[in-house]
């Protein structure tokens, strides 16, 4: 069997979010975010499932930090609660709201684990919202007041800044596809709020260079692969058009400070150019610290006719899927991160969300969750080839540390390596936490 070797400083860690673990939705002073909105609102969510409670970390987060802990991670990746902290998107800061973010903050960093903090990880202030969300460049500038507050606060103890989380997803699938908060479907909508997403970042890591405050900061997009099903022309275009959606139409212009025309044309025809004013992209494309990367999974794409937005339809090949129903593809997220190389160069990459969705529940105190343990061992042997192949990978993140509230998927979707029971709300660490666990530690594992 072959031993797959990591560098002795590479960074091991886990992920969580805000909205998807924390609880608490009602206290200290929280002010309602989409997300509260849109779960309660019927047919939003699997079984009409919140985050109210979620896995309740507001109250459990040194007993979540002690996971972290034992884990052996170097890093944790968590995300504020905007409404938490703006508990109406501006104005008057809410200091309980802030106060526990210190809480948890000095309990990781008592314990020498480095927090990554992510400032946007979907749950808007409903406020703003109101007023037209992402779609109003005031919100911009509203989160431009709330990352520099954020800056400033935890200065000298938050070191890696994370600004928006999957800008996709907040865009595209948020108010194209719509089935993510705020659940619209409009596809100029959508592009003018992915490129209001990317200005934030920007002005955000442009307020992050003014401020001299400590540390680095990047964002997070999620990316996906789609395999040319042959090598006919239409295959290959239509499948760069399918991974482009993700890759180049959020990473072109902060790398490069221009769109990808061969998008920009194909959203021309759609009636869905983006509104970008003077400026923009100089701001988008402020130099960043590191990059985050989000890969879940892939496929293979061929090209048909009026399939989708960019005529491709994904065929089925039989590969194995997960139980959220994606398809376990590590050979692309070898082709994403190489190609992340190829166009991008060697900015410092931390994969900041990868893992699988598998509903295994505990047996006698165990759970015996194989498949996510199959599935982590081939992505990080992918991550390794990339690695070898000169990609510069400088951590891994796995999403994620709970159990918790899936988005649309409610708590009907698992990706922890701790389970956790909705009921009770107590953890069990799964074979894949001890497995994770003896792997940081010898940093290999055997294939
Ligand atoms: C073309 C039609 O498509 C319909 C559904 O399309 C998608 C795409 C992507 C996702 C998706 C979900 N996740 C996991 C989260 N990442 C952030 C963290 O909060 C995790 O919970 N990543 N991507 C869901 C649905």
């Amino acid at each position: 069997m072959a031993i797959i070797k990591f560098p002795k400083d590479f960074k091991w860690g886990a992920a969580t979010a805000s909205y998807q673990i924390e609880g608490a939705a009602n206290e200290d002073g929280r002010g309602v975010s989409i997300w509260d909105t849109f779960s309660k609102t019927p047919g939003k969510v699997h079984n009409g499932d919140t985050g109210d409670i979620a896995c309740d970390s507001y109250h459990r987060y040194e007993e979540d930090v002690d996971l972290i802990h034992d884990l052996g991670a170097d890093v944790y990746r968590f995300s504020v609660a905007w409404p938490r902290i703006f508990p109406t998107g501006t104005g008057e800061v809410n200091q309980k709201g802030v106060d526990y973010y210190h809480k948890l903050v000095d309990s990781m960093l008592a314990k020498g684990i480095e927090p990554m903090c992510t400032l946007y990880h979907w749950d808007l202030p409903q406020v703003l919202q109101d007023k037209g969300g992402w779609d109003n460049r005031e919100t911009i500038e509203a989160f431009v007041q709330y990352a520099d507050f954020m800056f400033k606060e935890f200065n000298g103890k938050i070191k890696k800044w994370i600004t928006i989380n999957e800008p996709w997803c907040s865009s595209f699938l948020s108010n194209y596809i719509g089935e993510h908060a705020p659940g619209n479907q409009d596809l100029q909508l959508a592009t003018d709020v992915g490129h209001h997403l990317l200005v934030a970042h920007g002005l955000a890591v442009k307020r992050f260079r003014e401020s001299n405050v400590e540390g680095e900061i990047g964002y997070a997009p999620n990316v996906t692969w789609f395999e040319p099903y042959s090598t006919k022309e239409q295959d290959v275009d239509a499948c760069n058009r399918g991974n482009a959606w993700n890759l180049e139409w959020f990473f072109d212009p902060v790398f490069k400070g221009s769109y990808p025309q061969f998008m920009l044309d194909w959203f021309k025809e759609k009636g869905a150019v983006p509104t970008i004013l003077n400026g923009d992209l100089e701001i988008i494309s402020q130099p960043i610290d590191f990059l985050g990367v989000n890969y879940y999974t892939g496929n293979v794409g061929r090209y048909k006719e009026n399939e989708g937005l960019f005529d491709l339809e994904s065929i089925d090949m039989g590969y194995d899927k997960t139980d959220i129903d994606w398809f376990i593809y590590p050979e692309g997220f070898y082709k994403v991160l190489v190609k992340i190389k190829d166009l991008y160069g060697s900015v410092p990459i931390y994969i900041t969300e990868n893992g699988a969705c598998y509903n295994d529940e505990p047996e006698n105190g165990k759970v015996a969750d194989h498949k996510r343990i199959d599935y982590i061992k081939t992505h990080l042997t992918a991550l390794k080839r990339s690695m070898d192949s000169g990609v510069n990978i400088k951590g891994f993140l796995y999403w994620s540390l709970l159990d918790n509230f899936e988005w649309a998927l409610g708590y009907s979707m698992r990706f922890g390596i701790v389970h956790v029971n909705y009921e009770t709300l107590e953890r069990t660490k799964k074979d894949s936490y001890h497995w994770y666990n003896e792997t940081i530690k010898k940093g290999e594992f055997e294939l």
